[in-house]
């Protein structure tokens, strides 16, 4: 039973899966509901914050959407996520529904756990997990490590238990959905969607419902109002971690190591005035393959252009697009998010990208 809690929807799915773009997608057409918005980003500039406050929907004003940018939502959970939900709780107003966007790197666990706080679960349940699927990624083979590669590797180092981290965080967000959304249908034809929906469903060790989507397009009916209470159901959706740890628990072995996000390294790359927009775009594609970029994100200045670029790479994918205008406060400047494996060359990516910048 809900009672008059309020419902939160948790969206999660990997970086660049398409996760904003479904949000904005449903606060257009969001059947009148009040939503209040919790967007936590992995990566020091709030992009996503950035581009949901641009898409000026009534029901969700910039007051409604709140930022957390203090790393990962799973691992910020009683620092950051508690005290928000609570000032949010508290407002005049109750939101009819509340959307929090993971970031692509956290795992959705922690925080669906979060819902069992005695303050928390008096007053909201989680109406469901939604996990956003780059399908062209999966098709592409993103979360499909080379396995010989990774035993070699496991023989050379004991140390490494691990599936690729890639792979165990792809599978985490996948077993802990209500919801699979598989994204970016339009990159696929009719065949290889098929590919990706076995291999997703032999991925999930539950079985949730699927729906394919173009540019995120889902009916808000179909995202919202699932009543699945998955904070009363964390025990069938533990994460790779927490079932190594009860093993080795069982074993009667130590395992000491907590979920961090080591495996994986952001930092922001400032870079002036573009030259020339085209030869920067083609400059990025080159330095994203080069270095094995997973996502790049940001905004972009070009004199003489009122409106700031909005960059946004998903692997070897780049968009572009102008959204607003510059605000008379704001720095007219190019900042790009880079978000890789913990491996990758910042200085080298750093000046490339600034190379690229003056053409
Ligand atoms: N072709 C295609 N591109 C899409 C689709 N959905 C989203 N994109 C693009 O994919 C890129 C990433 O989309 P986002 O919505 O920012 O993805 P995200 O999951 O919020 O990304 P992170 O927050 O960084 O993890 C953007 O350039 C989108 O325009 C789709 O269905 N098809």
């Amino acid at each position: 039973m809900q009672g008059q809690k309020i419902p939160a929807t948790v969206i999660t799915g990997f970086l660049g899966a398409g996760k904003t773009t479904m949000i904005r997608n449903l606060l257009s057409n969001a059947g009148g509901r009040k939503i209040a918005l919790i967007v936590n980003e992995f990566g020091d500039l709030g992009v996503d914050g950035e581009v949901l406050k641009g898409c000026g929907a009534e029901n969700c004003t910039e007051d409604d959407i709140v930022e957390l940018t203090n790393g990962c939502i799973c691992c910020t959970v009683a620092d950051d996520f508690i005290p928000t939900m609570e000032k949010l709780l508290e407002r005049d107003e109750r939101p009819d529904h509340i959307v929090i966007e993971t970031s692509g790197l956290a795992l959705p666990q922690p925080l669906v756990a979060a819902f069992n706080w005695p303050d928390i679960k008096t007053r909201v349940t989680v109406d469901g997990v939604i996990t956003v699927v780059d399908s062209a990624a999966v098709a592409d083979g993103r979360f499909a490590e080379d396995h010989d590669r990774l035993d070699a590797q496991r023989q050379a180092d004991d140390a490494l238990d691990h599936e690729s981290p890639l792979e165990e965080l792809f599978e985490d967000q996948l077993t802990a959905a209500d919801l699979i959304i598989l994204n970016k249908a339009d990159l696929l034809d009719a065949t290889g969607l098929e590919a990706v929906r076995e291999d997703i469903a032999g991925r999930s060790r539950r079985s949730p419902s699927m729906v394919t989507a173009r540019q995120g397009q889902v009916p808000s009916d179909v995202l919202l109002g699932l009543g699945m209470e998955s904070e009363a159901d964390i025990g069938n959706r533990k994460s790779h971690h927490e079932l190594e740890h009860e093993a080795a628990h069982e074993a009667g072995e130590d395992h000491h190591h907590d979920h961090d996000h080591d495996e994986f390294e952001s930092f922001v790359v400032e870079a002036g005035s573009i030259a020339d927009q085209v030869a920067f775009v083609d400059a990025l594609k080159s330095v994203i393959a080069e270095h094995d970029i997973l996502r790049l994100k940001g905004f972009a200045h070009l004199p003489g252009k009122p409106m700031r670029l909005v960059i946004q790479a998903v692997g070897a994918r780049i968009d572009s697009y102008f959204d607003r205008p510059w605000g008379s406060a704001e720095d007219r400047a190019t900042r790009l998010v880079v978000i890789g494996l913990h491996d990758i060359d910042q200085a080298a990516i750093a000046d490339a990208i600034r190379r690229a910048a003056k053409g």
